[in-house]
């Protein structure tokens, strides 16, 4: 396996989550233990890609931001009783995957708003803030300018408007106190990111750690108890490493937590004693938690510091198994529901847990749904297709049904008699669809980006119907971007994961998993999601769940129109995504070059286009219309 360059394979299955039917969450399998709090706590979310409103088709994540906005209140007044610091840590790609954030332009001058409304301490930026350059002003200009001291990218500038100069979308570094004394240094470090539009500059981190500013801020004088560094860049195998190698350099026992994202998956990995880090998935499903104790008067240089709080858990484990360092961890990945947030907001049993704070988000959620005609429906979607939990040729995958929308509604009518192939990135292909109402918003659900469609014309048969091997072959240039670290691996294991929990074969081999409090016979009930296993093994997901099969997709897919009865033509129209012109170029070599290239349907037919249309005019969609119910 040449491009064994994701994630490993424990971790890479974690991510395909199948939904539940709303109404479905239960009393018996929501969360069942208390978290664990510590002396210094976090709450993390990343990838939220403007998933405001939560997952209306699927209860387990059906939670809105008004909620989130309600339960972290909660908790900064937790921590204040308890006598404890609490951080809130955002990790970027704030937009391209719902309506609410991409129904306007530029995208987010809405969700944006809304967003704002939780009390974040530390911010990062994300890829999705660096594709264009009207969403990086808006970054620089009102993700920045609200944030202030606390929105981290230490590696990442944007052109002065004025003097065209480099200068920092946000800023380098926090120093700062928090209310129970932790001196904290915070980074906020982006991949490697390389696919960000030219009025942006991402820095590598090799070249960042070598910077003037940031040895200074490893080697200042001023007391540093714990590092932060969040950042838009995998938990594992990314370049965190690098910026871990370096703090290291100079501070060898010094606590340092790293907040990742990127690769959507929930993760936790062990970098030493003193250093761990999180992903906490992705789309406003996961809310990521971790705590850390073990602050003294030796080791924070703070007499005053609070012990554990008393009367409920706190964290006891070790980041290694012979760790000499006094620090203890505890991470939790939380599915993002109400019951789960009222039952750690410790207000399942009565009615106290919303806000006024939280219900106005809420109700800004749903108004702004409404001007944005997010509700708007198109069609009735007759089955679910997912991307990942059926094989890619089947009727239940999705990517059949978008070839068939890709041939059938791209199409330049003073050139339909001339065959055509669409080629598109199954990377721009986002979600699943489930049976139910199509709405508007499910359009930027599925397909959010705005990818123009290029074409190269009367390219030769011979050539153009060897053009999708050839790209999948070779695989998508943006997997220069997943934000992974190549890693020499030895075997490749096969990505299909069988549909039984981790949790369903440690019973079956005749353990209880205790702390998920749950018995053998329950276990068949337990609703498809997260099965995470990570560095601290399998009790990380709060509420446990049956695994879903995955099956590993190509990079590329295409629609075909226009041959004859056996699939021939002599020439054929080329057309594929802005997205991927170099791939096709580097595929179609040397006597093909951008010269060749042109809009086939005029640059504001795009991505986001072609699946909305293709569902108002197919049959397929049409006919459930008007009685269209989820699921
Ligand atoms: O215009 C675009 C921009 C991005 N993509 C796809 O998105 C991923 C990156 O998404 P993350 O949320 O940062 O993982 C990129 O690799 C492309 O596959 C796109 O198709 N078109
Ligand atoms: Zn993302
Ligand atoms: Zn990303």
């Amino acid at each position: 396996c040449g491009s064994c360059y994701g994630p490993t394979n424990h971790v890479e299955h974690v991510r395909h989550v199948k939904r539940m039917q709303p109404g479905a969450i239960n009393a018996t399998y929501g969360p069942s233990r208390a978290l664990e709090w510590g002396q210094l706590n976090f709450l993390h979310t990343t990838d939220t890609h403007g998933w405001l409103e939560g997952h209306l088709k699927e209860a387990n994540y059906g939670a809105d931001w008004g909620d989130f906005v309600t339960f972290s209140t909660h908790f900064k007044q937790q921590a204040g009783n308890m006598g404890v610091d609490i951080l809130l840590v955002d990790t970027g790609d704030l937009h391209d995957g719902a309506g609410l954030s991409d129904a306007t332009s530029p995208d987010g001058e809405i969700s944006m708003k809304i967003f704002d409304q939780v009390d974040y301490d530390l911010l990062a930026i994300g890829n999705h803030e660096l594709y264009l350059a009207d969403v990086a002003y808006q970054t620089l200009n009102e993700i920045s300018a609200y944030w202030g001291e606390k929105y981290l990218t230490s590696n990442v500038q944007i052109a002065n408007q004025e003097t065209g100069e480099w200068q920092y979308i946000g800023k380098t570094q926090r120093y700062f106190t928090t209310e129970h004394g932790l001196r904290i240094m915070a980074f906020g470090v982006l991949f490697d990111f390389t696919g960000n539009t030219n009025v942006t500059n991402v820095i590598t981190a090799d070249a960042m750690v070598a910077e003037q500013w940031f040895l200074d801020a490893i080697n200042t004088s001023d007391p540093i108890d714990v590092f932060v560094v969040l950042g838009h860049n995998p938990a594992r195998d990314s370049t965190f490493q690098v910026v871990f190698d370096a703090i290291r350099a100079v501070h060898s026992e010094t606590p340092i937590q790293f907040f990742g994202g990127h690769s959507h998956i929930r993760d936790f990995v062990v970098y030493d004693q003193s250093s761990t880090s999180i992903e906490s998935g992705r789309y406003c499903e996961t809310l990521g938690w971790v705590s850390m104790s073990g602050f003294n008067a030796d080791n924070s240089g703070y007499d005053g510091i609070s012990p554990n709080p008393a009367g409920v858990p706190n964290p006891t484990r070790k980041a290694t198994t012979n760790s000499t360092s006094p620090f203890l961890y505890s991470r939790r990945y939380l599915d993002w529901n109400r019951r789960t947030l009222e039952y750690h907001a410790a207000t399942w049993y009565n009615d106290s847990f919303d806000y006024d704070n939280g219900r106005e988000a809420t109700a800004e959620v749903t108004s702004y749904r409404k001007q944005l005609n997010l509700e708007d429906l198109y069609g009735c979607v007759p089955q679910d297709y997912c991307m990942t939990c059926a094989p890619f040729n089947s009727s239940d995958n999705i990517f059949p049904l978008l070839s068939e929308a890709l041939a059938e509604v791209v199409v330049n009518t003073t050139r339909q008699d001339i065959a055509r192939y669409v080629i598109s990135n199954t990377g721009g292909v986002r979600f699943d669809m489930y049976k139910g109402p199509f709405t508007y918003d499910d359009s930027f659900i599925v397909s959010p980006f705005e990818d123009a469609f290029l074409y190269i014309p009367e390219v030769p048969y011979a050539l153009a119907s060897t053009l999708l091997d050839a790209l999948n072959k070779a695989g998508a240039s943006q997997k220069r971007d997943l934000g992974f670290m190549p890693v020499e691996r030895d075997i490749c294991v096969d990505p299909f994961v069988e549909p039984l929990s981790e949790i369903k074969r440690e019973l079956d081999h005749g353990h209880s998993h205790e702390p998920l409090g749950i018995s053998r016979h329950q276990v068949v009930d337990l609703v498809p999601g997260y099965t995470t296993t990570d560095d601290f093994e399998t009790d990380g997901d709060d509420t446990a769940h049956s695994a879903i099969p995955y099956y590993s997709i190509p990079d590329f897919f295409q629609g075909a129109a226009g041959f004859d009865a056996d699939g021939h033509a002599d020439v054929v129209d080329v057309v594929f995504v802005d997205f991927i012109e170099s791939d096709v170029l580097a595929i179609l070599g040397v006597n093909y070059s951008s010269s060749d290239v042109d809009y086939y349907n005029g640059a504001d037919f795009t991505t986001r286009d072609f699946l909305p249309l293709f569902v108002k005019q197919s049959e397929l969609f049409q006919a459930g219309l008007p009685n269209c119910t989820v699921g």
